[in-house]
């Protein structure tokens, strides 16, 4: 089977984190092939033509771009184990549109959280601290997004966990404090083994945020 799957990587992306995790989940051994975004692979340029970025699942020799569709696709070809998207229409809906505001909000957000200074960033942060507060009411009291089960929107957001020391410490607040239900609901995903294994250390992504800030402000 590893032959058949590929998974164009990279650790620090939150993206790509969510395919480990999906894949992860279903038990699934795959090839993973690190890229270096300054100097993109030939194979990566031919499997993913159109935006040029990772993560990119190749099956069976054919390429699946785009995260969520990505994890989505995993979702339907191994679907007797584990799976992240609900069995009702309606209920599938609701998680792809939870999963759809995490990549409108959360990922340019926290970016700017975490790479801009002075009035920008404060503003970022009081966006960003609402849309979590947006997330947690719609956690409620359930264990996950979906109710009692890991599914498709926990996949799409628990990789921003990974960010929350440089969102913290750039911008001088705490997540615990503004949304402790967040926070106990990322504990319990990471307490996964597809989720830990998946997610880099919160300090090593801070020094790394910390570098490419530095290379966006010296241009
Ligand atoms: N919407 C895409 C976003 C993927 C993305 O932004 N990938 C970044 C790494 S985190 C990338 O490949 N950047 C290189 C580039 O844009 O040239 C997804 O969900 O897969």
């Amino acid at each position: 089977m590893a032959d058949e799957i590929i998974l164009l990587d990279l650790w620090s992306s939150p993206f790509a984190m969510r395919v480990r995790i999906a894949l992860a989940e279903k038990g699934i051994d795959y090839e993973s092939k690190e890229e270096d975004l300054s100097n993109k692979s030939p194979l990566l340029l031919k499997m993913n033509p159109v935006h040029k970025q990772i993560p990119v699942l190749i099956h069976k020799g054919k390429p699946v771009c785009e995260s969520l569709i990505i994890v989505q696709y995993i979702d339907e070809v191994w679907k007797d184990k584990s799976p992240l998207l609900p069995s009702h229409p309606y209920d599938r809906a609701i998680a792809r549109f939870w999963a759809d505001f995490v990549d409108k909000k959360i990922y340019n957000t926290g970016k700017l959280v975490w790479g801009a200074t002075g009035e920008v960033q404060e503003a970022a942060k009081k966006e960003l601290i609402g849309c979590f507060k947006i997330l947690e009411g719609e956690l409620g009291d359930k264990p996950y997004f979906g109710g009692e089960r890991f599914g498709f929107t926990d996949v799409a957001l628990i990789p921003f966990y990974s960010w929350f020391y440089a969102l913290e410490t750039c911008a001088n607040f705490s997540i615990i404090a503004e949304c402790p239900k967040l926070v106990a609901w990322a504990k319990r995903c990471m307490e996964r083994e597809s989720v830990s294994k998946s997610l880099p250390d919160q300090y090593k992504m801070y020094c790394f945020l910390m570098e490419l800030k530095k290379k966006f402000e010296g241009k």
